[in-house]
């Protein structure tokens, strides 16, 4: 049996129009526009994109959409200046500092100069705490988008097994900790699992957020999972023409589809809707910042 395909573009579309809803509301009763601050240090073509893509779509919403883009030798001392204007600037009610950060900086101290209010990754250290002990967080977007969709897919997670591959602090920890709280029996594997294809086998839900384009197999999979695809990899495409790349997911898309229930794609899958949860928390940053009703539906 083939798998359900998962249209992360087409719920993404979902999302930002009820974000879109909530802003022209604002905007008409309030007088309130939502802003996103978006900052990228460097030129790594593939931020560039993903900045890109925010602004425009930041701009659809109604949202103001500020973008800063400083040289790759930018010292860390006048990132930190920047930070402290946008905290400092009540247009702003959302900030993103795109990582990976060069590597002279400290990105730890970067991110944890951002006002916690501001926080639309949900990166800061106050919000991964807040997450971690089961209170009011911002959610960071990624894994809130693949909540979102397994939510959609499966109604109640209770009791489910999930195992996140991977466990970075933006994508796997995160993504554990929001299974969790939805009651899943969670298994977080990294590159020292052992027998990985194994304990993959035992997920009802699984993650891949590895950074390793096609590696999850199709005998990995339980029949019938649900299959969140995280991974963005650009692998050459010679059947396109030379020197043309492609993108794919962390998982073997055309094996998988084949034995898993549901899976996400790659493109269309999580990462227009990590871009939808930007705009919504953003959204719910401004709202919180003016004391008003938060948006329903639109957080974990
Ligand atoms: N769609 C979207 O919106 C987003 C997509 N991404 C994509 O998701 C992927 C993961 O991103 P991110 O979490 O930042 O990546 P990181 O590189 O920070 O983390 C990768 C994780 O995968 C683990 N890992 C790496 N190789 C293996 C292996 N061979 N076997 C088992 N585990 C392995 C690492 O283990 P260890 O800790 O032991 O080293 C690490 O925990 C990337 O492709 C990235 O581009 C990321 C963010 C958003
Ligand atoms: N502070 C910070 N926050 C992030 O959320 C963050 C980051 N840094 N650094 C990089 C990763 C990666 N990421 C993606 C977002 C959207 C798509 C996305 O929209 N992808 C489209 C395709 C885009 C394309 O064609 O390149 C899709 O999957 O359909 C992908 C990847 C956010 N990240």
């Amino acid at each position: 049996m083939t798998a359900t395909r998962i249209d992360g573009k087409a719920f993404a579309l979902t999302v930002r129009e009820k974000v879109a809803a909530h802003v022209a509301k604002l905007k008409a009763e309030d007088g309130l526009i939502p802003g996103l601050a978006v900052v990228l240090v460097g030129e790594d073509p593939a931020s560039e994109v993903y900045v890109r893509n925010k602004g425009k779509q930041t701009a659809e919403v109604g949202m103001n959409s500020f973008e800063h883009k400083l040289p790759a030798e930018t010292e860390e001392a006048a990132l930190l200046d920047l930070i402290a204007k946008l905290n400092a600037d009540p247009a702003v009610h959302g900030i993103l500092v795109q990582l990976p950060l060069p590597k002279h900086m400290n990105a730890d101290a970067v991110i944890n100069a951002i006002a916690p209010e501001k926080d639309a990754d949900g990166f800061h250290i106050s919000s991964v705490g807040l997450l971690a002990t089961g209170q009011k967080a911002m959610v960071p977007c990624t894994p809130l988008g693949c909540l979102m969709m397994l939510r959609e897919h499966h109604g109640d997670l209770s009791g489910l097994n999930a195992v996140v591959l991977g466990r970075s602090n933006i994508v796997g920890k995160p993504m554990a900790q929001l299974l969790l709280r939805d009651n899943c029996t969670v298994t977080i594997a990294h590159s020292r699992t052992r027998d990985l294809p194994a304990v993959c086998a035992g997920a009802d839900i699984l993650v891949a957020a590895v950074g390793r384009p096609e590696m999850v197999k199709a005998d990995w999979v339980k029949p019938g999972a649900t299959v969140i695809d995280v991974g963005i990899n650009r692998i050459p495409a010679p059947e396109k023409g030379e020197g043309k790349m492609r993108l794919v997911g962390d998982v073997d898309y055309a094996a998988v589809v084949e034995v898993a229930g549901a899976i996400t794609p790659v493109p269309g899958g999580v990462g227009p809707m990590t871009i939808a949860c930007l705009l919504a928390n953003t959204l719910t940053a401004a709202c919180r910042a003016a004391g008003l009703p938060e948006p329903e539906g639109l957080t974990a």
